[in-house]
């Protein structure tokens, strides 16, 4: 028994040197804003607007190695857990440094893997950037792409009637924004279409949910930013005719020049960047991607996953044909929480909301969330889910990563996660910025063993069984068989609707075999970091 811990300690040894000797974010307090050392009055301010009075630990620890004495040196890995506050951990050095910036361009990318999510990060610098007067923009695919040029580049005026080529001036096309959060498809289009585009002036590159960024190659988009920020460093700031080149210092990084080796005298700064995860991954092909600069690792505690303290893990046990029975006893017993119930899949979301819905009299609203869905209609239920309209999300994995809704008390995993990041991912959603929160997890008790080593790979060695009133589950038996009848006549019909679609109804747990193997295909990839 102790050489197998042994064993599994000395696998969970980073391969990469520079993450063997971290910095422990554990270690590091919250700080009050007013202790915080050389904070800008005004975001200051704008973070109290916020109900932010103070920083969290890893707020703490990458101001500490930006704004503090670790003066932006080296590039950062942050693995935190999930709702720990790592958003912010990144915008704030960013704005303040940006904060003296005397002409708008381009300085700062953070690169997100979904259009929610970036959406949500986007707020979070726009809520804080006009109080130093800079401008955030967003690349998602959210609105046309003309709209989205519109917000992001200013076009060439025309100046006493003469019309400029713009080949001639190329410089008149500027950007709108100081700041851009972008999926990588979208910035793709943008670095390869939009006239005025540039990443000449790239400061800081952020890379969030890194592991899940790296996991696909998103036509190249890594390799190409990296490729356009890097050809910058040869050319200075554009200069414009009145405007004093040293203005332009006042953006260096405060980092001294002169101790890195290829950056002595350059006008213009190395580009910074950040990379985090809940579930970083140590996969030394991956990281060199990103072709890290000295890079520091800061994670917290001695552990490579790590759950939020205030997080308590259940199970329930039952067979397959009843898990609707126990997730509607569950959810009565919660009272009208907010929950987020996880399914293994598009597909299951889709049935599993549509059988809760045949069921009559239920007390709390449901909605479904999958990537299934048009985007305007899953902005829709996020905002409901937001305000509480919405209590119950039935959610595929497109909801597992990053999303943050205040007042999730639960999450509900319908269907077992295959791995301990997806267990990580999905149950963050609850216990997050310090509040309590539970993870129930439905499981067929053929699967216990193996979640039993799934919880272990995050230091959870008791996940006690959750109990309801088994009066309460077979009140519900009743209504079980029209509901399954009315789910298979609605199955039935779209399928003919659709034509000859491959769908194939097993008790209930009806699965669509394309979609269940490319969820476990991405589950094993991460895996594998
Ligand atoms: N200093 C702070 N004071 C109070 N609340 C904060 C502070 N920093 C962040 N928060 C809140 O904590 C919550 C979690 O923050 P955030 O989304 O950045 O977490 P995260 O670490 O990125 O999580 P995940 O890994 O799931 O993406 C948010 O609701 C945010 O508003």
């Amino acid at each position: 028994m102790e050489e197998l811990e042994t064993k599994r300690k000395k696998k969970s040894v980073p391969v990469i040197p520079w993450m063997r000797d971290p910095v422990d974010i554990s270690l590091s307090d919250s700080c009050p804003l007013d202790s915080l050392p050389f904070l800008e009055p005004r975001l200051k301010r704008a973070l109290h607007r916020m109900g932010y009075n103070s920083l969290f630990p890893v707020q703490v620890a990458v101001w500490h190695e930006t704004i503090g004495p670790g003066c932006f040196e080296r590039d950062l890995c942050i693995n935190s857990p999930t709702g720990s506050g790592k958003t912010l951990a990144y915008a704030l050095p960013i704005l303040q440094m940006l904060s003296t910036r005397t002409i708008k361009c381009l300085r700062a990318l953070v690169v997100l893997p979904t259009r929610d999510l970036a959406v949500q990060v986007k707020e979070v610098f726009a809520a804080l950037a006009p109080a130093v007067g800079l401008s955030v923009g967003l690349a998602v695919c959210q609105s046309s792409i003309a709209d989205e040029i519109s917000e992001l580049i200013k076009k060439p005026t025309l100046d006493a009637d003469i019309c400029y080529g713009t080949e001639d001036f190329p410089q008149q096309f500027r950007s709108a924004v100081d700041i851009l959060v972008a999926t990588p498809g979208r910035l793709m289009d943008h670095i390869n279409n939009t006239k005025g585009f540039t990443l000449e002036h790239l400061c800081y590159l952020v890379v969030d949910e890194t592991d899940r960024l790296l996991r696909e190659a998103y036509q190249s988009w890594l390799p190409t930013v990296l490729k356009l920020a890097y050809s910058s460093n040869q050319t200075p700031f554009p200069c414009e005719d009145g405007v004093n080149l040293s203005t332009f210092g006042l953006l260096k990084t405060i980092r001294s020049f002169g101790v890195e080796r290829g950056f002595r005298d350059r006008p213009h700064p190395r580009l910074v960047k950040m990379v985090l995860s809940a579930t970083l991954t140590q996969d030394p092909s991956k990281l060199a991607q990103l072709d890290l600069h000295r890079p520091l690792f800061l994670t917290t505690g001695k552990r490579r996953y790590q759950l939020p303290e205030q997080l308590k893990s259940f199970k329930m046990v039952c067979k397959s044909k009843l898990k609707p029975l126990y997730l509607l006893a569950l959810l009565q017993t919660l009272q009208g929480e907010k929950c987020i119930v996880f399914t293994s899949s598009v597909e299951s979301t889709h049935r599993l909301y549509t059988l809760l819905n045949f069921f009559e009299d239920l007390q709390v609203k449901i909605k479904e969330y999958s990537r299934q869905q048009r985007q305007s209609i899953r902005s829709k239920t996020l905002k409901a889910f937001r305000t509480g309209e919405v209590q119950v999300l039935i959610s595929s994995d497109a909801m597992t990563r990053g999303m943050d809704v205040e007042g999730v008390q639960n999450v509900i995993n319908y269907d077992m996660p295959a791995y301990i990041k997806t267990y990580i991912h999905r149950a963050g959603r609850t216990a997050r910025a310090g509040q309590a929160g539970r993870c129930f997890t439905l499981l067929h008790k053929d699967e216990v063993k193996r979640f039993k080593g799934l919880l272990q790979k995050a230091g959870n060695e008791s996940c006690p069984v959750y109990s309801v009133p088994s009066e309460l589950i077979e009140s519900f038996r009743p209504m079980y068989t029209t509901a399954l009848e009315r789910l298979k006549e609605s199955v039935e019909s779209k399928k003919h609707k659709k034509g000859k679609l491959n769908i194939k109804i097993h008790r209930f747990n009806i699965k669509c075999p394309g979609a269940v193997r490319k969820t476990e295909k991405e589950s094993r990839v991460e895996e594998q970091d």
